[in-house]
């Protein structure tokens, strides 16, 4: 059986009174693509700390493809490719030359040229000093390195943070071409879209603890966040709606009738009622957007039961 690419239990982070990790299991499978999800301040990093061993957990433990992150670390590190939050780049150094010894680090045939290429690096930046470098551009550097040795498993902590929107989408093809190669991807951010785009599955992390873990259709699914729908009428409808099934939060303003629904069919039977009484002149549909789903699961305190009771079924986390 395939080692799963991340498992955790209980792995607990405290610093003083701050319990910055609470608790955390997580199986990454072999070959996954995982977002990691979660505001600022949430224990994303320091999650990512304990997982490359640059910080000891409180309690708990975490191997990494069947390997223990702490005890057998130098034989793991050879496997995995990582882009930290605080990558050190050597600032006389050029790209080049970070990418060699990277290379000659994991004992390896790549090209170094080509992976600087992969990221984007032109060869005339290539030869520049780190030092020189734009964020983006370090950034770039930073995921060549991690790429050396066609690892089994790529760490991303917020790996979007520094580049463009191009960027942005040249890393998730590069993401996705890394998967399709067989690797497992763990990537940490706080913005939902670079996630969406690449991930199987996805965990949100709040207070140093999931609350939710699994694919957005199914976190989505879960909110019952529904789709608003607005209607533009001619004058006020005299149907009855508050009996129509699936539709609520119904409200009749100066000539629009708006209603949520919760289900596909729900938003055409809301519209054929309303149809009966008035004419429609226009629809708007509103979707419930990945921004209300975040905010629904890491700020919305008054809706604990709402939360918990979307979180999830099948998934391990
Ligand atoms: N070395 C440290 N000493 C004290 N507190 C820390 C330390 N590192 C992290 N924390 C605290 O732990 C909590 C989690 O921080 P962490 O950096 O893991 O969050 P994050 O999700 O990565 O946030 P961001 O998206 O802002 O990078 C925060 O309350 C933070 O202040």
């Amino acid at each position: 059986m395939t080692e799963p690419a991340i498992d955790t239990e209980g792995l607990t982070k405290r610093f003083g009174g701050v319990k910055a990790v609470d608790g955390l299991d997580l199986t990454v499978e072999s070959g996954e693509i995982f977002g990691f999800l979660g505001p600022n301040g949430a224990g994303k990093s320091t999650t990512i700390n304990m997982l490359l061993d640059f910080v000891s957990p409180t309690a708990g433990t975490a191997s990494m493809l069947g390997l223990d992150v702490s005890a057998e670390r130098k034989q793991l590190h050879r496997r995995i490719g990582v882009v930290p939050e605080n990558y050190g780049l050597y600032e006389r150094l050029s790209g080049r030359r970070h990418v060699e010894l990277a290379v000659e680090f994991k004992n390896t045939d790549d090209n170094p040229d080509e992976l600087l290429e992969r990221v984007g690096l032109s060869p005339d930046d290539a030869g520049r000093p780190a030092g020189e470098y734009s964020t983006g551009m370090s950034q770039r550097l930073a995921l060549a390195v991690a790429l050396v040795g066609s690892p089994e498993l790529l760490i991303l902590d917020e790996p979007t943070s520094g580049l463009d929107p191009n960027g942005a989408r040249e890393l998730r093809e590069l993401i996705q071409a890394e998967n399709e190669r067989g690797a497992a991807v763990f990537f940490s951010s706080h913005i939902l879209e670079q996630v969406e785009a690449v991930a199987d599955r996805i965990g949100i992390i709040d207070d140093g603890r999931f609350v939710a873990t699994d694919s957005i259709e199914q976190l989505r699914e879960g909110l019952d966040g529904g789709a608003r729908v607005t209607l533009q009428v001619g004058r006020e409808p005299e149907a009855q709606l508050g009996d129509l099934p699936n539709v609520r939060d119904i409200e009749v303003t100066d000539g629009a009738v708006c209603g949520t629904c919760l289900e596909p069919d729900a938003k055409l039977t809301f519209i054929d009622r309303v149809r009966e009484t008035t004419t429609v002149t226009d629809v708007r549909i509103e979707e419930s957007s990945l921004e209300d789903m975040f905010a629904s699961y890491t700020t919305d305190t008054e809706n604990d039961e709402h939360t918990e009771a979307a979180v999830i079924g099948g998934a391990e986390a």
